[in-house]
This record gives structure tokens, C-alpha cells and sequence, in this order.
């Protein structure tokens, strides 16, 4: 018998993969569903969205550089400020940022930090069981009920003043294909963010707590604009007054500094700031200008927040940011604590205080920081230099940052050091993200998708542009840079370091990546097809 058309359910938000029995409760037929009504109102203007990044990089590649926008003047010329800032968002002197793991939200939002940043983006492994995970922790810290008991016994509860709750999805560019919509796969963003809203954002709004988001790696306005329309839409649909939702941008790709006015505006009924992502900027800044010889970077440790090309590109964030009544976000530090070594523990807090020391006297609104213990260092920094709740009175109007400046060369030298040290760490942390985490320790030193990001572009970098040399004035070249990663490949497996049982393919992955004609554009890309 035909069945009448209209009765053919052809469209449908379907699971590929093995669910946890707890997962039921975040996918549940409902939240499908609104998954699948943002996959299909938004997704193709997403993949619009990102093609449009291919053709921009295209010109770069072709030798352009960027600039700021002809079409969009008004807008920077104009006057015009952001929506109010909510209350619970009026001071935000210390953010915790950390992976959505259980234990983690407990610990953070217990930090004493005015706001913890759950982040479902550069320091979590995208599989779909820690991201599910993730949304079940975080609904559990939303209604109350988050406890968490340790194999050693110890118990984990949230007190008194926990810190206000920041979403951060994952970026536009990262898909999620263990759901489509209609045969096609979703966007991580879409996911992560739709999750969220639907199964928190009324108790969120019953406490004037937003929901709000951290809105990663936007490379134009008009990307701002497309999760501008996403939230709208979002309240629309859950039955929220507009605007509810609020948003903070991280601007941290070299596109995007020169269009800091524009993605303000584009949200600008939401927006309570942006964020200076240096990690990525600096990823950026090596993937956008990856034809041009004449602004290779030096290795990492070199490239501080004191060089010219960010010294320019923080000061313009904070003046704009002032300017239209929003925040300006500092960054991250990438020290966190050494225990057992007073000495190495006390410099490592000495780079964290000058970094945090150096983002309060620039007009800084506040910082990020990535463990507990550096939430009183930064808190005391903060509490010194900025006695009012924000900076925002700080308009820094001595400030007159110009488009070379913007993407200046930096100066520097390449060490055997540094070289190994990127071959180590991009290893290392893709071997620990292949196995499921986020974000590891190395050396000391907090190693996220972003930061690796940076290693494995600076090999590249260094290797495909010819006649680079160390320190020494040896060269640099695919020999050495095997030989390292056959080194640390060996030790790694051998050892029982994160991700030591995907050294091997970690390391394929790393060799095929920096010998490749063309730097790719994430490393998480091709790596997520290899995510368990
Ligand atoms: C470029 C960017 O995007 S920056 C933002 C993304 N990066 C981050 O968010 C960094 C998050 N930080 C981390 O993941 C961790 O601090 C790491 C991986 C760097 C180091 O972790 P560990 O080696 O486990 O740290 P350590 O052993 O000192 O931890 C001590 C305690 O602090 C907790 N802790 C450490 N970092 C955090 C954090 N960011 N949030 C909450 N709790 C934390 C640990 O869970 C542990 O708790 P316990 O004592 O109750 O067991
Ligand atoms: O997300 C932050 C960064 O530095 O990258
Ligand atoms: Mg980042």
C-alpha cells in the first residue's frame, strides 16, 4: 500500500555509533530534533562560510596580505556601543578554563575564579563520549546534583561561590559525524552548543546566568553574524527573551583582528567581549602568512605577547573593545605549576605574574588562567592594578596600531632546542588527543590543540621554506626532522606517558602533515578520522 507522502519521514537527526546508557538523556528525541531544526536552517551557510576562508587563504597564499575591510569602514567609523553586560559577568578578573571532565568542572568552579570556561574546544579530544560526558557533567554542575568520587575515595562537591559557567563550543571548521541530519553530518558547533542551550538554558536564565558562550577561531564578521542568528533563533525556541544568551569572541586568528569592530557589531544584543586567544592567533598568523617567506617565526619560546606583531595586535583588542563598551579578555600563560622543584616552581609563577602584570596595566579586563594554583597568583595581580570590578573606563586612546604592525615580521632565532621540542610536543600531545585527552603537561608546560597547532606548523614552516638555519647555521631539513621523530616516537611508545599506545600513529600522522606540499589547515582534522 502507498504510503501518503507527507506521512514519509525521509528527514531525521540520526546516532551513528554506540551510546552510553547515560547519553540517552542528552540525546534525547526532543534535543534531536532541535539539532536537526540548526543543521538544516544553518549548515549550508556554515560550509558557505568556510569556503569562504579557503578563497581568502587562496589570496594570501597568492601573496596578499590581510587588511582591514574596504566594504565595512562605517561600521568601524561609527558610534555605537554593545548591549548592557549582565551582572553575573560585571567582573571577571580570573577565568578558569579547562576540559569538560567531571572532577575538572568540580575543581574549577570551586577555584575562587569569577568564571569557568567548560570547554569543549582546544583542550578536549572530540569523541563523541567525552563530549557527551561532557554535556552530562555539565548539565549535572547546572541543576546541582555534580558530586564526584575519586578510585583513591576522595569526594568532590561544589561549594560555596562557584564560578559563573562560559560554554565554548567547538569551532565551525570541525565536524561531528557521529550525527547527521538528513544524511549529512552535523557541525561540532552546532552540536556542542545546541546540547547545551537545549538542556540548560532555562535553569541557566531562572538565575540570570545567561547561558553563555565562548565563541572560538571566527575568522570574519560574517561568521559572527551566523552565531548571532544561531542564539536568536535558539530563543526563539525556547521560549527566552532575545538576547539572553551571551556571547564572548575569542579573536584569535589574523583574519579576525582586522574586523574586531565588526564582529562586536554583528553581535552586538549579546556580546559581552573579546578574548585574546594568543595560542591560535599565533597558529594563524603562521597558517595565513604560510607563503610568505619574509614572516617565517622564530621558535616558540621566542614569540612572547611582548613582540611587536602582538603587542599590537592586544592593544588594539582592548582599545576597540573599550571604545564600544565591551570587555577585553587577556589570555593564557602557559606555566602551571611544577611540584617537587621550589625554584623551577617560583620561576614558572614569576612568567605568570609578568604576563598577568602586563595584561592589567594595558587595559586588560581580566585573564585566563589554566590550573587552581594560578588562580590566586593571577587574582593578586589583578586585585593590585584593577580595583573596580572592569577596566572598561581605559580607553587607550594613545594607542594607534596600523596594519603592518598587525602582521610585522618577528625577529628570532631557531634553536636544535626548539626544533626538538616542536617535534616532541606535536607528537606527544596528537598521540594524547588520539587517545582521548585534550590537554597534557609537557615539559612543564600546558600543551592544548592550539599550542601544537603551533609546533607542528612551525616544522613545516621552517622545512618547506628552504635554506632556514639553526643558531649554528646548520640547516634545517627533512633528515633531522625524521630522525627527531623517529626519537621521541620510540620513547614515547616505550613509556607510560598520555597517548604512549597511539605513538605510532601519531607519529604518521605528524610525518605526513609536515612533509605535505601544503600546510594543512588543522591538525584536529585529519586527526579526528583516527579518533576512537
Ligand atoms: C589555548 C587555549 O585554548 S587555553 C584553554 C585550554 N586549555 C586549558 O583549559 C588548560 C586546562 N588545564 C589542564 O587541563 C591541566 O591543568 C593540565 C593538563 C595542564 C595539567 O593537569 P595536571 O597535570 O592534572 O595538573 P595537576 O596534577 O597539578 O592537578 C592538580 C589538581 O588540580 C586540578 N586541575 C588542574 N587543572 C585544572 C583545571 N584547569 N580546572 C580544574 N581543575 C584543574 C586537577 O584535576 C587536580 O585535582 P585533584 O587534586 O583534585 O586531583
Ligand atoms: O583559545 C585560546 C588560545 O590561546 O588559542
Ligand atoms: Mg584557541
Amino acid at each position: 500500500m502507498a504510503v501518503p507522502k507527507e506521512r514519509v519521514v525521509i528527514h531525521q537527526t540520526q546516532i551513528h555509533g554506540s551510546i552510553a546508557p547515560d547519553h540517552d538523556a542528552i540525546l534525547t528525541p526532543e534535543a534531536l530534533a532541535f539539532l536537526g531544526q540548526l543543521h538544516r536552517r544553518f549548515d549550508a551557510r556554515r560550509r558557505q562560510l568556510l569556503k569562504q576562508r579557503q578563497e581568502r587563504q587562496a589570496r594570501y597564499d597568492a601573496g596578499a596580505l590581510p587588511d582591514f575591510r574596504a566594504d565595512t569602514g562605517s561600521i568601524r567609523e561609527s558610534d555605537w556601543q554593545v548591549a548592557p553586560i549582565p551582572a553575573a559577568l560585571q567582573d571577571r578578573r580570573v577565568e578558569i578554563t579547562g576540559p569538560v571532565e567531571r572532577k575538572m568542572i568540580i575543581n574549577a568552579l570551586n577555584s575562587g575564579a569569577k568564571v569557568f570556561m567548560a570547554d569543549f574546544e582546544d583542550s578536549s579530544a572530540p569523541s563523541l563520549a567525552n563530549q557527551l560526558d561532557g554535556q552530562i557533567n555539565l548539565r549535572d554542575a547546572v541543576n546541582g546534583s555534580i558530586a564526584y568520587r575519586s578510585p583513591e575515595g576522595k569526594q568532590y562537591r561544589v561549594g560555596a561561590n562557584p564560578a559563573v559557567l562560559v560554554v565554548r563550543p567547538r569551532g565551525w571548521h570541525l565536524p561531528e559525524r557521529h550525527l547527521t541530519v538528513d544524511g549529512e553530518v552535523m557541525a561540532g558547533a552546532l552540536v556542542d552548543f545546541g546540547l547545551f542551550a537545549f538542556h540548560n538554558a532555562h535553569a541557566l536564565h531562572a538565575r540570570d546566568q545567561g547561558p553563555y558562550f565562548y565563541l572560538p577561531k571566527l575568522e570574519a564578521m560574517e561568521e559572527a553574524q551566523l552565531w548571532d542568528e544561531v542564539m536568536s533563533v535558539t530563543e526563539g525556541e525556547l521560549n527566552l527573551p532575545l538576547g539572553t544568551m551571551k556571547a564572548t569572541v575569542l579573536i584569535e586568528t589574523l583574519p579576525a583582528v582586522f574586523q574586531m569592530h565588526e564582529i562586536l557589531h554583528a553581535l552586538r544584543n549579546r556580546v559581552v567581549g573579546l578574548n585574546c586567544g594568543r595560542w591560535d592567533y599565533i597558529f594563524s598568523y603562521l597558517k595565513t602568512l604560510r607563503g610568505h617567506r619574509d614572516r617565517l617565526l622564530p621558535e616558540r619560546g621566542q614569540v612572547l605577547m611582548t613582540v611587536p606583531f602582538l603587542k599590537a595586535y592586544s592593544e588594539l583588542l582592548i582599545q576597540t573593545c573599550h571604545r564600544r563598551g565591551a570587555f577585553a579578555m587577556g589570555g593564557m600563560a602557559a606555566q602551571i605549576p611544577i611540584r617537587g622543584d621550589e625554584a623551577a616552581n617560583e620561576a614558572a609563577m614569576t612568567k605568570v605574574r609578568a604576563d598577568k602584570l602586563r595584561e592589567v596595566q594595558a587595559g586588560h579586563d581580566g585573564t585566563w588562567v589554566a590550573h587552581p594554583a594560578l588562580v590566586p597568583v593571577a587574582q593578586e595581580i589583578f586585585d593590585r592594578y584593577m580595583p573596580s570590578p572592569n577596566q572598561l573606563s581605559v580607553k587607550r586612546t594613545d594607542v594607534a596600531v596600523t596594519r603592518n604592525q598587525l602582521i610585522a615580521p618577528c625577529a628570532g632565532t631557531i634553536s636544535r632546542a626548539g626544533f626538538d621540542n616542536n617535534v616532541e610536543v606535536a607528537l606527544r600531545y596528537t598521540a594524547a588527543w588520539l587517545d582521548g585527552q585534550g590537554c597534557v603537561p609537557i615539559h612543564h608546560l600546558m600543551e592544548d590543540a592550539a599550542t601544537a597547532e603551533i609546533a607542528r606548523s612551525q616544522l613545516w614552516q621552517w622545512l618547506h621554506h628552504g635554506e632556514v638555519e639553526f643558531t649554528d647555521h646548520a640547516p634545517i631539513d627533512f633528515a633531522l626532522f625524521d630522525h627527531a621523530l623517529a626519537t621521541h616516537t620510540h620513547r614515547l611508545r616505550d613509556s607510560d606517558l598520555p597517548g604512549a599506545k597511539r605513538a605510532d600513529e601519531a607519529a604518521a600522522l605528524l610525518a605526513t602533515l609536515t612533509h605535505a606540499e601544503r600546510l594543512g589547515d588543522f591538525l584536529t582534522l585529519p586527526a579526528y578520522e583516527k579518533l576512537a
